[in-house]
């Protein structure tokens, strides 16, 4: 099991107040499989991956990464589980203007101190894996959009992450393009068998997803597995 969660409950403030923004959630995610968490706005989606990827502690409950149980690590202890452990796919690629796709993920091998050619090889095995093979000395501006995303789900796998967090992918692409990352992501997490966990509002790129939960207002329903 990747990811582990047990009766999660995180709140914020809310004037005198406080919001629950997820409210006893369980979830089990084994490797080799992508969830997909779907949920409109304000559900708590982003509070999820937030948990998830150990940005943000619990109210209660316990969150378990890799066999490891967060519950009272330091931060330092939690960068080093996220470093190690985690890849995430952000909304916006957010790459840098000046560096070509291979160098964008190079630098997350350089901030690691891992050998520049060792990191090249790393680099350009992933761009193959997602279809970017030819792209491989493209700066942004030269890649589409969807070019630009896949290129930030090879970013996240360069330290071979056992739990991939992948925030809504599909929300700057239209259907074909939106509908074929997610087909790429379910199959990376086969290939790679990493616990994927994808969290949209939009149910309809959802084809290859393992498993759907869905969650209204914090609460998370049981998982379905997908039809
Ligand atoms: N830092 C924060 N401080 C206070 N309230 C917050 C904070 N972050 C989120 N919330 C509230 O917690 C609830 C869940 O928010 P969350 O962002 O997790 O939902 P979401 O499903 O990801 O929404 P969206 O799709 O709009 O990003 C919402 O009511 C939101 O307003």
């Amino acid at each position: 099991m990747s990811l582990y969660l047990s009766d999660v409950t995180l709140t914020y403030p809310d004037g005198e107040d406080r919001l629950t923004a997820l409210d006893r959630v369980g979830l089990e995610v084994p490797r080799g499989t992508l969830t997909a968490v779907v949920g409109p706005s304000g559900s708590g989606k982003s509070s999820l991956l937030a948990v998830a990827a150990t940005l943000v502690t619990p109210d209660t409950g316990t969150v378990t990464v890799d066999g490891v149980t967060t519950t009272g690590m330091s931060r330092a202890e939690l960068t080093e589980l996220r470093r190690r452990a985690i890849g995430i796919v952000f909304q916006q690629p957010h790459l840098l203007p000046s560096l070509t796709a291979a160098e964008q993920l190079q630098l997350m091998a350089s901030i690691d101190g891992r050998s520049p050619a060792r990191a090249r090889g790393r680099a350009l095995e992933l761009l193959d894996a997602v279809g970017l093979a030819a792209q491989a000395g493209r700066r942004p501006h030269q890649l589409s959009g969807g070019q630009r995303q896949r290129v930030g789900i090879a970013r996240a796998l360069m330290n071979d992450p056992t739990l991939l967090l992948v925030d809504e992918p599909t929300s700057a692409l239209d259907h074909e393009r939106g509908a074929a990352v997610v087909d790429l992501l379910a199959r990376l997490t086969h290939e790679r068998s990493t616990a994927t966990v994808l969290v949209t509002h939009d149910r309809t790129h959802l084809t290859a997803a393992d498993r759907i939960a869905e969650v209204r207002d914090g609460r998370l329903r049981a998982p379905a597995t997908a039809t």
